[in-house]
């Protein structure tokens, strides 16, 4: 397949406007939207409006709703902060660094028939304005911030959209389906009634 020249999006907006005509199409291009968002300069000030931080666990606060195809959002991580294991419902997951470091632990699917301890497959520190990519066929993921000192922010692109994931007990394989709430929308605080059931992390 013939790569498409992708311009270097100098701003989040322009990252934006460039992820929407990417997926318009039907046809996705993974290193193409992970050179893209590799390559934007993460610049603090175009997206603080958006990284707003529990005192608990992570947020996940909604950047844009892709024109229905994807959910952008940026992912606010305190101190100590992490995810259970978890899969990504059959969706394209992008995760880029804006701020700050993240260990990702990639495990493999559990066997039906198994009880035991789940499967490590690698472990690897994303740092700042990296880009990660997974999707069911690659395996489940943990992401923690393991900085005592330092907290980290992420944006994710998941395509199409999804609202309930599948979450992995370590020790036994064993798994739950959870609902994925949104902390914010568009800067402004979810109202509390909606925010009750956040259960991945
Ligand atoms: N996939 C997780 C974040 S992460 O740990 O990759 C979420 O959307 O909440
Ligand atoms: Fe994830």
């Amino acid at each position: 397949m013939e790569q498409t020249e992708v311009m270097k999006p100098e701003t989040l907006d322009d990252l934006i406007k460039v992820l929407h005509e990417i997926f318009s199409s039907d046809y996705i291009n993974i290193e193409e939207v992970q050179t893209l968002m590799e390559s934007y300069e993460s610049k603090p000030h175009e997206w603080k409006k958006y990284a707003k931080f529990d005192q608990f666990r992570y947020t996940r606060n909604l950047v844009d709703e892709g024109n229905g195809k994807f959910n952008l959002m940026i992912l606010c991580w305190g101190e100590g902060h992490g995810s259970s294991i978890h899969d990504h419902t059959d969706s394209h997951c992008f995760m880029k660094l804006l701020q700050g470091q993240l260990k990702e632990t990639l495990y493999e699917w559990p066997d039906r028939k198994a009880h035991g301890e789940m499967k490590q497959k690698s472990q690897r520190i994303l740092q700042e304005n990296q880009c990660a990519y997974i999707n069911d066929s690659i395996g489940l993921h943990r992401v923690e911030n393991v900085s005592h000192t330092e907290c980290a922010v992420s944006l994710h692109l998941y395509s199409p959209p999804f609202q309930h994931c599948q979450t992995f007990d370590q020790r036994t394989g064993h798994k739950n389906t959870v609902k994925m709430t949104f902390w914010s929308k568009y800067g402004e605080r979810t109202p509390f009634e909606t925010t009750v059931s956040q259960e991945n992390n």
